[in-house]
């Protein structure tokens, strides 16, 4: 039978170990864990997010504070806002929603963050410390690291002599997967939309990540049989069946053809986008445990 990964109970786990070891330094020293969740321009697929974002931080007992500036701030202005959260000693977790809207450069604000609070994990120094085998004083990316601890409910934490195929490189999400399954002693490849023959690669792949941003692009013949499949796209597409306008959520793998051959699977919605909140919650424990010199929870 396929095992479904019920990403929304692995996450739910992690949010009640990040629960548990914040009400600890609470108690014990005395730091609430803080996050700021930055949100520019009025996206409602963004909104949606750092609601769920702000709610699980309220959860797991952080100070949260949201910040929702209108789409045509200045540069400047969302950069003096990060110097202010970086100098805010209840602040430990910074996160900026992507994408922007275009008159800021994300990569300039990605990089104002301190990446001592840089729970998303995109700054060059805490990439540099996962592409160099860092991991332990890194923050990696939340997608990611999420989806490398559904890979090690089903595969333990040893991967060796397992293929591990990424289709996508971006960097918040392929590339940084591909580091952690590197990590792990996979052997890994990278895909992406100059790849020759995908369907073919795909089919090596004992773990096959799909990362694309194409609605049920990875078909069920593109699936070793008994592989672990990872799906974090996370596509919004037209459900007439369901009614007029409606819509719903789908991966990009094709679920009801893979399912059957997968070894397991994650299903979206459930999937990947739970942990990704969840992990974030952890990466800001650990940021709030690190300034106050405790040693974090493992997850
Ligand atoms: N579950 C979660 O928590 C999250 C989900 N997501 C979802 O994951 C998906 C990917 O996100 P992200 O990495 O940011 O997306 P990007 O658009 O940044 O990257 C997509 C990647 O897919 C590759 N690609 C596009 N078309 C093809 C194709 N036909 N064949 C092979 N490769 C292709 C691109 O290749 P190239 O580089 O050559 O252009 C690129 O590397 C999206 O659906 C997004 O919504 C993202 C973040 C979090
Ligand atoms: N700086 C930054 N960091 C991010 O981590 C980041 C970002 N920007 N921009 C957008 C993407 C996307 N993302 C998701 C998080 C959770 C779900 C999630 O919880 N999804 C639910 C469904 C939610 C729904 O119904 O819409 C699920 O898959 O079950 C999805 C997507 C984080 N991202």
């Amino acid at each position: 039978m396929t095992d479904v990964i019920d990403g929304k109970k692995v996450a739910e786990e992690v949010v009640a170990t990040v629960r548990q070891g914040a009400a600890k330094l609470i108690a014990e020293v005395g730091v609430t864990p803080g996050i700021a969740v930055v949100i520019v321009g009025k996206d409602p697929a963004s909104q949606v997010y750092v609601n769920s974002k702000s709610r699980k931080a309220k959860e797991c007992g952080f100070h949260s504070v949201q910040h929702e500036l209108p789409a045509e701030t200045p540069e400047d202005e969302l950069l003096s806002l990060i110097g202010d959260l970086n100098a805010d000693p209840a602040i430990h977790g910074i996160l900026v929603q992507l994408p922007l809207p275009k008159q800021i450069d994300s990569a300039r604000v990605i990089q104002a963050i301190s990446p001592d609070k840089d729970v998303d994990g995109f700054h060059f120094v805490n990439v540099g410390k996962l592409g160099t085998g860092e991991i332990a004083s890194a923050f990696v990316p939340c997608t990611p690291a999420g989806s490398m601890l559904l890979v090690e409910r089903v595969r333990g934490r040893d991967l060796s002599g397992l293929n591990a195929v990424v289709v996508g490189r971006s960097n918040i999400v392929g590339k940084p997967m591909a580091n952690l399954l590197l990590a792990a002693n996979c052997t890994v490849t990278i895909a992406h939309s100059r790849t020759h023959d995908l369907p073919a690669l795909c089919r090596t792949a004992d773990i096959l990540v799909a990362a694309v941003g194409r609605p049920e692009m990875i078909r069920g013949d593109w699936v070793k049989p008994g592989a672990t499949v990872i799906d974090v796209g996370i596509n919004r597409i037209d459900a007439p069946e369901r009614g007029e306008g409606k819509t719903r959520l789908v991966g990009d793998v094709a679920f009801d053809e893979a399912a059957p051959l997968a070894g397991a699977i994650t299903p979206v919605p459930g999937g990947v986008g739970p942990m990704t909140i969840a992990m974030l919650m952890a990466n800001t424990l650990v940021a709030a445990c690190r300034t106050a010199g405790v040693e974090p929870p493992r997850f």
